[in-house]
Formats: structure tokens, sequence, C-alpha cells
């Protein structure tokens, strides 16, 4: 709801959202280059008389003393029935330049505060602040609920790279854009005095003026009194006319002076609606305030940026949102499938999940877990089961479609009949693997609903294991249930093999690694080190998934690939020759990934789990502290990289290298130099460090095995590392 909500707004607002963030960023520079050039002339501690004194001399003729909020002094005079502005120095009274507002200000400032439309569009841009502010909150909300709640607010970021750049430039700009809207918004409403009286009455007119000789202007005692820096406005008589009088406007209040006596004749200091008014504007335009008025620029900043991304966002949610046919209602349907998604692949699951059953011959609905709600007995009288097709997101939280399920199913208090199984979606990558259909399970039985099937989990879009699954739920319904889905691949990219680098033959271990380019010329599509790339090797449909050793920056695609001489897809790659080609696709593995920071990083990888591990390593030129830790069988056969690691120690893109071999006399496995070297890793894991670990299963179950005999001694185990961030893995069996 609060992401339609988001997504909506977002798109209706886009374009006026852009310009007053825009047109604002620029208009912030204002009063910080103002503040620089009234630094240069130095404090001044004159008074009004003393400075008008020496315009005296200098402009004859002056009409205006104006002080902007940044301290810049503006004289307005008339010479020879000509009018004319000078930019003064407040200490010397010398004339610096001539002054003129410049036009492309005035522009800007017209676009920002009405997109040049006069009142329709000081409409406009007040509903436009009034979206900014609800984009601003929704979106810090929608951050909150992903990163687990407020508590945990400046986690890592997950996810792909466009959806971490919108939420992290979110997340820094939040306070400033709260502001910016904020005062924004409650300038227009001022503007069309939805605000009663918030400007002070105007100081009474004074009724008897003496009318005598007017004294010189450095003699008013009223001018004596106050302070250069005090002033907004010093408006001068009428030349010539002995009862007209002096207007100033000061910080405090407004007043007229006596030309002849300097005396005060009347006064009126400004109301508390008046000063809140005033110090609302101090803080959206930051004039009297430069520094805010440059974080605010910034934070402004992100709007495009976040306009930009969120749009992508956006787009690709909705290229990948799916329809269900042949949906019976819910009070027709015998079978209800609730569905918890956040960017729509647990949908094709459900969809064909929903098709197969249809096939089958039942009746079924199928919605979104938010849909259920808690009267579902009466709504669904017909029902006889209930599937709940869920993923997990955030940190073992609910997905988009499936907040509200929990609250939902806490608030019944008759539980229907009909018995439900749950099926899991999530990633073992996370530490909270499917959690939330965990947790879904555990409210249901907490509630005593009955169980159709035990809960089943899918790792990453498994196929296999969905198909799995279909044929337990075909038993449970005695029916024959083929339940065949893959999730449509993104468009391959045909690539050619550059290069092929050969190891291991001599060890039975034969390891290629390959370099691919675009078969087309073209550049190749953004990825990084540690993405996952999927190939289909010729008469296959289900691609095989390889962690990806370099970056799109480094002009390859390269991978590094053992052969299995059972494997259709290794057997495919390590047979391709120099100019063979493959079809292919990016998958983005975003959590696989070294955290930015300082802390040191450990790696860990045993064979080719080298590839990510040396992409890392090869774009660390910010020369963060790496120690790797890597396992293969003989380093005259298959020291993976060797080269490239030994260049990488010497120009410290890697602090230290472990490479330890099992088939030499010494023969070790990287568990056990992880166990001889457990005081140096405690000491790493103390400073923060973040363990990656690449390779297969059972050596990723040993490394993790020894490291939780490695840091007991701090009263953690791997577990609390999973929870923090700081242990992630990229594990194949
Ligand atoms: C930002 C993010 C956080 C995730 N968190 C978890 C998690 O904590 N546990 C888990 O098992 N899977 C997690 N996943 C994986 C998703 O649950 C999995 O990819 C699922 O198939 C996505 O389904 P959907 O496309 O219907 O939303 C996460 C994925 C992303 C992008």
């Amino acid at each position: 709801m609060l992401r339609k909500f988001h997504s909506c707004f977002g798109l209706m607002a886009t374009l006026l959202v852009v310009i007053l963030a825009i047109t604002g960023a620029v208009l912030s520079v204002n009063p910080f280059l103002e503040r620089i050039q009234t630094q240069a002339m130095g404090a001044s501690s004159v008074s009004i008389a003393e400075l008008a004194g020496k315009l005296a001399v200098s402009h004859p003729g002056a009409q205006q003393i104006q002080r902007t909020a940044s301290g810049s002094i503006i004289v307005y005079f008339s010479d020879n029935n000509q009018t004319g502005a000078d930019l003064i120095n407040p200490v010397t009274g010398a004339t610096i330049a001539a002054y003129s507002a410049s036009p492309i200000t005035m522009w800007f400032k017209n676009l920002h505060r009405s997109f040049l439309l006069d009142i329709p569009g000081r409409i406009a841009v007040g509903i436009a602040a009034f979206m900014m502010l609800l984009l601003t909150f929704t979106g810090a909300f929608m951050l909150a609920k992903q990163l687990g709640g407020w508590g945990h607010i400046l986690r890592p970021i997950q996810g792909s790279l466009k959806q971490r750049l919108h939420s992290q430039v979110g997340r820094l700009a939040v306070l400033g854009l709260i502001l910016s809207a904020s005062t924004g918004l409650y300038m227009s409403a001022a503007t069309f005095e939805l605000i009663p009286e918030y400007q002070s009455a105007e100081p009474a007119f004074p009724e008897q003026v003496k009318g005598g000789v007017p004294s010189s202007i450095d003699s008013l005692a009223a001018l004596k009194d106050i302070p250069l820096t005090e002033l907004r406005e010093l408006v001068y008589p009428y030349p010539g006319d002995q009862y007209d009088f002096y207007s100033i406007t000061t910080n405090q209040g407004r007043g007229f002076v006596d030309q002849a006596t300097g005396e005060l004749l009347s006064y009126q200091a400004y109301g508390n609606k008046q000063k809140v008014y005033e110090f609302i504007y101090m803080l959206h335009s930051g004039e009297g305030l430069w520094w805010l008025g440059l974080l605010l620029g910034l934070s402004a900043l992100a709007v495009p940026l976040m306009s930009w991304t969120g749009i992508q966002i956006w787009w690709r949610r909705k290229r990948s949102s799916i329809t269900i046919d042949n949906n019976s209602t819910a009070k027709n349907a015998d079978t209800v499938i609730l569905v918890g998604s956040e960017s729509n692949s647990t949908w094709g699951f459900a969809k064909a999940f929903h098709d197969a059953l249809n096939t089958a011959g039942y009746l079924v609905h199928t919605t979104s877990m938010n849909s259920f709600t808690s009267n579902l007995t009466n709504s669904c009288a017909n029902t006889q089961r209930l599937f709940i097709l869920t993923a997990t997101y955030g940190d073992g939280d609910a997905p988009a479609s499936a907040s509200q399920f929990l609250t939902q199913l806490e608030a019944m208090t008759e539980i229907p009949t009909f018995p439900v199984a749950v099926l899991g979606f999530g990633d073992q990558q996370f530490p909270e693997f499917c959690q939330y259909a965990k947790d879904v399970e555990a409210a249901l039985t907490a509630k005593s609903w009955s169980q159709l099937l035990p809960l089943e989990t899918i790792n990453r879009q498994s196929s296999q294991e969905f198909s799995r699954w279909g044929n337990a739920v075909g038993k449970a319904l005695d029916i024959e249930l083929s339940l065949v889905h893959t999730p449509t691949q993104p468009r391959c990219t045909t690539l050619a093999l550059v290069e092929r680098v050969d190891y291991g033959a001599e060890v039975n271990a034969p390891t290629a690694v390959l370099r691919f380019k675009p078969a087309n010329g073209r550049d190749l599509e953004h990825f990084e080190a540690g993405d996952l790339v999927g190939i289909l090797a010729p008469g296959s449909k289900t691609p095989r998934f390889y962690s990806l050793a370099s970056a799109s920056k480094d002009g390859v695609l390269e991978i590094c690939v053992r052969h299995h001489p059972d494997g259709l897809c290794s057997s495919f790659l390590c047979g391709l020759a120099v100019g063979d080609s493959i079809e292919a696709f990016i998958q983005l593995n975003p959590s696989f990934r070294p955290a930015s920071g300082k802390a040191p990083i450990v790696l860990i990888g045993a064979g080719t789990g080298i590839g990510p591990l040396v992409g890392f390593i090869r774009h660390n030129t910010a020369h963060h502290p790496i120690h790797l830790y890597w396992g293969g069988r003989c380093p005259q056969s298959d020291f993976l990289y060797e080269d490239e690691l030994n260049t990488y120690l010497k120009d410290k893109r890697l602090t230290e290298l472990n490479a330890v071999f099992s088939r030499i006399d010494e023969r070790a496995y990287v568990q056990d130099k992880i166990a001889v070297d457990s005081e140096e890793l405690r000491g790493l894991i103390e400073q923060g460090a973040q363990v990656l670990i690449c390779g297969g299963r059972n050596m990723a179950d040993s490394v993790m095995a020894a490291l939780d005999d490695v840091i007991e001694p701090l009263g953690m185990d791997v577990q609390t590392l999973k929870a923090q961030g700081r242990y992630r893995e990229d594990v194949y069996s």
C-alpha cells in the first residue's frame, strides 16, 4: 500500500518536484556567496547613523538603504533624475560596485516560487511541496520497514545498484528534504493567507510631526542607537518635505524617525507569528544561515537522482508484474492462494500453481497476503484449502504485499477449519533464510490452524525445488500435479571468448579462467565482481550461474570454471576455444560485496571460489586491508591467479596471501590455516572485519566451524557475525 502510494505520487509529481529541487539547490548557493563577499569586508560595529553619515557625502541623493540577511548593504539613490543602486562596504561606506539584481537569480526565484506562472504557479508550487513531503515520509517509512525497523535504519542497504542508490541517497537527504518541503509548504500557506495574520501590524502613522529643519542624518538619536547589523531597510523622507520622516525596519520591528529631532515617532515590535514566519523563511532560504542553505541545497540535489532511480525501479517492477487468468472470486473458490512478494517473481510461481490447479479442475482464487482479512471465514465460504507462497525481505521480514498479514492473523478470533500449506521463497545468501515464511508458519501453528503440508522452502527461485513441492501437493490432494515454472530469464547477450588460461589438469582438477567480450562489439551491461552470470549451455533451458571475477568496468566478463565431466555447462564452457561464443545474462548479487569503510576484509575460498574474491582484490584501489585465505591442490598446477595475486601483494591491493594446498607434503585445507591463524583472525574480527566466503558447500561448512572456534573467546559466533551483516557466503554444492 505504502509503496503503491509512494510510486503513484512519485510519478505524478516528478516534474514539479524536480524543478523545485533544482531551482532550490541553485538558489541555496546565493547566501553562501554573499557571505563570502561580506566576510571579506571584515566585521562592522558601526551604527546606522554612522554609515548613513558617510553615505550622505558619497551618495547625496540616497533614498533607501537596505541590508540583506547575509549582511550586504545596498543603497538606492537618485542622481539628476536618474535612479541607481550601489553595493556598499559596510565598514568604510565606500562603493564596491553598481548593484543590480542578477536576472538569472530572479528567473530562478520566479521559477522556484511560481513556475513562472503567477498565481496558478504558486498554487502548483504549494502542491509540489506537499507531494515532496509525502514522498519523503513514505520513502522513509518504506526504508525503515525494509531494514527491519527504525532501530536498524543505518544498516547496510541491499538490492540492485539502483535500489541501493535510491535508498542510500534518500537516507542521506531525508532530514534536509523534510525541512525544505515542510518550510516551503508553510510559506505557500502563508502566501495564500491560510495562516492568519502572520505579519505584524504597521506602526501607527505619526500624527504630529514638528516639521523643523532636517538635521544631518548622522546626528539622529534613533539611528545612532541602532547597530547596522540590526538594519533591514531605511527609507529616506521625500526631499524638501519637512513633514515627512524616515521609515525604518529592523530585525526587531518597524518605526518612523523624525528627520529634525531624531526622535522615534512610533514603533511596532514584531509579534510572535511574524517571528515564526521569519524563522521558517530563514530555515527555507538559508538567508542569514548560509551553511544550512548549502546543506538544504545538497539534499535537494538528491531529488533528481532519486526521481531517475525511482522511475527505473518502478518500470522494472511494472514490467515484471503478472496477471492471473481465471481468478475465481474468494466466495466461489475452493482453493485460495495468498502471495507475499516484493519484486513479483513469487507471483510467477503462484500463477503457475494457480494454472495447474485450474487445469486439475479446482476453482482457485489468488490474491496478495495483504488482501487476506480477518473475516476470511465469511468471505471464503467454500474454501477447502489455503496455500501461502511468500518471499522474505529486509532481514527476515515480510515482503511488501504481505506486510499486514501477521497483524491480521493475530486479530482472528475464529480459525477456519480448512488446512493450510506455506511455501517460502528466499535466498540462502541471507542470514535469515526464508525467515518470514517460517514466522508465518509459526503464527499459524500458534493459532492451531490445521496443516495440509509442512513448510517447504525454495532457494533462489529453483524450478526443481518448486516442481518437487508440486509433487508433494499433488500427493496431498491425490491428483497428478506437475508444476513447471522457470522464472523468465532476462534477455541473453552473445559473448565471445577472448582469452582462456588453463590450470589443474595434472592434479585432476581441470579449471579454466575464461574472459569474454560482447560479440557485437558493444559495451558490457553494468555488473560488479561477485554478481552472477547465467549461462545457457546449447540445448538447455536451465541456466547455470557462475560468480563473476570481473566488473563491467574491466571491459571483460571473467569467470573461473572447474570442468566436471558430467556437467553439461562446465563441459561446454571448458570446451570453448578463443572466438567461440555463449549466450548469457547478468543476475545481480548485491549482498555479496565487501562493505564500504575502513574495516579489514577477510576473503576465504577454495578452488574456483577464488573468482569473485580476486575481483574484489583487483578493485581494492583504496588499499583497504584484505586478507586472503585460499585452498588449492598443488602450487605447480592449480594455483589460480598466482601471478595476479603476487602483483596485488606488491601494490598493496592485497595485504596478506594465505594459500594452502592439499596434495603436497605439508598438506592443509583453508580451515586448517584458519585454526593456525586464530589469534590474528580474532584480532581482525575485533577490529570489525567482514568475512566473505566463496566456494563449495563442504568447504564453507568447515570454515564456519573453524571460525566459530576462533571467535568463541570473543563471546561471538558466526551467527552473530551474520546478523551484523559481516559474514557473507556465495556457496555452491
Ligand atoms: C533486499 C533483499 C533482501 C532479501 N532478504 C532476504 C532474507 O532476509 N531472507 C531470504 O531468505 N531471502 C531474502 N531475499 C531474497 C528474496 O526473498 C528472494 O529473491 C525471493 O525469491 C524474491 O521474491 P519476489 O521477487 O517475489 O519478491 C532478499 C532479497 C532482496 C533483494
